[in-house]
């Protein structure tokens, strides 16, 4: 089984506007209401690639029941722990005069002690149950920087494959636990090492040579430049497909179920850099957040570059 872990979990909602102005009142054209969260589209995208998946993570209020409700509906097994307060709500205000979009999330709620310590006992539950582990996204109110860490070194003492996305202090401390996998953005990765460099391949070899990083994958997500990875010795660079996108939030996530699944069959590392850049893609062509169509990633995934250096 692969269990995706969001701690923030969220109604994602996806407003298209004609023209985002500020000042101004906007009449909303299409929309999307979606569970959402990092961890939860993870989830969403490997269900929706045809693989079994649990989501965990923490969920309250009115939020909760919804983010409980659609995963019933989309028949994705889930279970989380009940919070005190509303899981948050993320907005992608999308224009679409020119496809920019604008995203404004919510902080999340407050998470106690014992929520906290009641997840810790699930999670050890669920990773022993589990081959790979994918922790994601934000950490919500209360929860330590460090929570992360002690995650993949519970999960890793499980036996279970770990793969961590998350930014700032949390990514620094949870990359320091070892995961088998981190895959910051450009942003993402110049906050772990503390500057920009403007040369991607620079960058991944500064991350790779960072005092206590002993990550035996890291790929550095470009967008539509697709990533640069580091495996085991070895760098390669992957070019995705050049595509009309629509959407690109959630790319990053339905990458990461890509080599999940991967990861999980235990397929080769150029295949799995393959099918992943052609998932994160597929979820590009489609209007909602961390959500593909498997007829895309087939298609696409002819088209994907995977370059050993
Ligand atoms: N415009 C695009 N065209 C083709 N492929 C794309 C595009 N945007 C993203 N991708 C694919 O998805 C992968 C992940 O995207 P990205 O770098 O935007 O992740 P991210 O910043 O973590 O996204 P998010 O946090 O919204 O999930 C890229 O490496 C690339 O393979
Ligand atoms: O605050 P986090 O957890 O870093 O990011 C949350 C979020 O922006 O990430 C997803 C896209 O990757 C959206 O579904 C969600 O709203």
């Amino acid at each position: 089984m692969i269990t995706t872990v969001t701690l923030n979990a969220a109604i994602d909602k996806t407003y298209y506007v004609p023209l985002f102005t500020q000042k101004s009142v906007m009449r909303v054209q299409r929309f999307y209401a979606e569970a959402g969260g990092k961890g939860i589209n993870v989830a969403r995208v490997i269900s929706q690639l045809g693989k079994p998946v649990l989501a965990t993570g923490f969920a309250g209020g009115f939020n909760g029941r919804f983010i409980r409700q659609e995963l019933d509906r989309q028949q994705i097994q889930h279970d989380f722990v009940e919070v005190a307060g509303e899981s948050r709500l993320c907005l992608n205000i999308i224009n679409e005069l020119d496809g920019i979009s604008t995203e404004i999330l919510e902080p999340g709620p407050v998470i106690s002690d014992t929520a906290m310590e009641q997840f810790t006992v699930k999670f050890k539950e669920l990773a022993k149950r589990s081959v790979v582990v994918c922790i994601s996204g934000s950490l919500p109110a209360g929860v330590p920087k460090d929570f992360y860490a002690k995650l993949v070194s519970l999960a890793k003492g499980e036996g279970a494959v770990v793969l961590l996305d998350t930014s700032g202090e949390a990514l620094q401390r949870g990359a320091e636990a070892a995961p088998y996998l981190i895959k910051p953005n450009e942003q993402e990765a110049a906050q772990l090492i503390g500057k920009s460099v403007s040369d991607a391949r620079e960058m991944i070899e500064q991350l790779v040579s960072m005092e206590r990083m002993n990550i035996p994958c890291i790929t550095i997500s470009l967008g539509s430049e697709g990533s640069l990875a580091y495996v085991q010795g070895a760098y390669y660079r992957v070019k995705p497909p050049l595509i009309d996108a629509v959407n690109t939030v959630g790319c990053g996530d339905s990458f990461m179920a890509g080599m999940a699944v991967c990861i999980a069959e235990g397929r080769s590392i150029e295949e799995s850099l393959r099918y992943a850049t052609a998932v994160g893609s597929a979820n590009a062509l489609n209007e909602k957040a961390g959500y593909i169509n498997k007829a895309d990633v087939d298609e696409l995934l002819k088209q994907v570059k995977v370059v050993q250096l």
